[in-house]
């Protein structure tokens, strides 16, 4: 017989009232540290993600670079880097959001679309989904074909999925 597969919720840790009061927070640093849980949930995420046949894997900063580039890797697609304000050299594009504990805006450079990419936008966590959004509004903006999103966390109350435009992937999903 088989043995039961590995919940990959043991290795994210919940912490109350960060960054804010009534905000319980997702902690994926200790996934990250456990090499067994980080290898199977990067395996986990490339395997939904191939679904889409990516050619590039856009990240957000900062925990989505964390969990873009192991699949970008995977997959053997390039990948771009979705950066918060004043990081980035060169002209950049840029569109503003709203979090789940305040607001950012995030950038790409003029010229980081080329024709006929697939992108696949990959960050660690959705709440509100406004930054996922963000990233979907920004890189059509530049001319891109978005062909999916994947997440490894989707808080469900928070219906962050209603808000997107594009078909979103979630590896774990809370219901608190
Ligand atoms: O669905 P939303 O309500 O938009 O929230 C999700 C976003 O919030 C967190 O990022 P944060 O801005 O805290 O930045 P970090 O990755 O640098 O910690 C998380 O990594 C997502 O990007
Ligand atoms: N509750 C939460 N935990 C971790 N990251 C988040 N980003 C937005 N909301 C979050």
């Amino acid at each position: 017989m088989n043995p039961p597969p590995i919940d990959l919720k043991q290795y994210i840790r919940e912490i109350p009232d960060f960054p804010k009061p009534g905000i319980l927070f997702y902690d994926i640093s200790s996934l990250l540290k456990h090499p067994d849980g980080w290898q199977l949930a990067t395996a986990r995420m490339t395997s939904v993600v191939c679904q889409w046949n990516p050619t590039l894997i856009a990240g957000i900063e900062s925990r989505g670079f964390l969990t873009a580039a192991p699949l970008a890797t995977r997959l053997g697609c390039g990948m771009l880097m979705l950066r918060k304000p004043g990081k980035l050299p060169g002209k950049t594009i840029s569109h503003s959001y709203n979090l789940e504990y305040g607001s950012d805006s995030l950038h790409i450079q003029h010229d980081a679309i080329t024709p006929n990419q697939r992108i696949v936008v990959v960050d660690d966590l959705l709440a509100t989904g406004g930054t996922l959004q963000a990233a979907v509004t920004l890189l059509k903006k530049a001319g891109a074909d978005v062909v999916g999103c994947a997440v490894m966390v989707e808080l469900m109350a928070l219906n962050g999925r209603k808000a997107l435009e594009t078909e979103v992937v979630s590896l774990l999903q809370y219901d608190d």
